[in-house]
């Protein structure tokens, strides 16, 4: 039964990433007993990290899966992996496309290969305005309201490019 709402962090900023975060919007419409609900605009961001790369593209989708997290983590590896993405990149370097479960319903999960709510997104202007985007009235698995973290974040000149 399909049941919460999972949201996905989308970002990319090599390749043609506005190119990069469509593709991959689409392959998430395609994944196995997952549905994609909507999705915010696509934002251009300042890189956070080393400095001497090129601007960031991103932007948060909604799911709806039947997947448990650690398969679906797997799918969207598999989808990192189709658009080109190298693991072996450096940590904070440039990258073509990155997909990161932020939440998954509910669920608070720490293991070695996933840690949801998403470790660093509560400082990501990056994640957090477009999760507002789609998601206002969003509250965190610790009943911490979204608007709570969301004026605690400076916008950092996020800017909407596409609708
Ligand atoms: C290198 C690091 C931390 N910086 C980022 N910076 C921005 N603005 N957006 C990202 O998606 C992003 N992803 C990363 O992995």
């Amino acid at each position: 039964m399909i049941t919460e709402s999972v949201y996905i962090g989308l970002g990319a900023n090599l390749n043609d990433p506005v190119a990069q975060l469509k593709s991959a919007l689409k392959s998430l419409q395609s994944l196995p007993d997952t549905q994609l609900v909507s999705h915010s605009s696509l934002y251009s961001s300042k890189p956070l990290g080393p400095q001497e790369q090129p601007e960031y593209v991103n932007a948060v989708a909604e799911l709806r899966t039947e997947l448990a997290p650690l398969s679906l983590l797997d799918a969207l590896q598999v989808i990192e992996q189709e658009q080109g993405r190298v693991r072996k990149e450096e940590r904070w370097g440039p990258r073509t496309l990155d997909l990161d479960i932020i939440l998954f319903g509910k669920q608070i999960i720490s293991c070695e290969r996933l840690t949801v709510p998403h470790y660093h997104f509560h400082a990501r202007e990056f994640v957090l305005y477009p999760l507002n985007q789609i998601a206002p009235a969003l509250r965190l698995p610790d009943g911490t309201p979204l608007a709570t973290l969301i004026s605690q974040v400076p916008d950092n000149g996020l800017t909407e490019l596409i609708p």
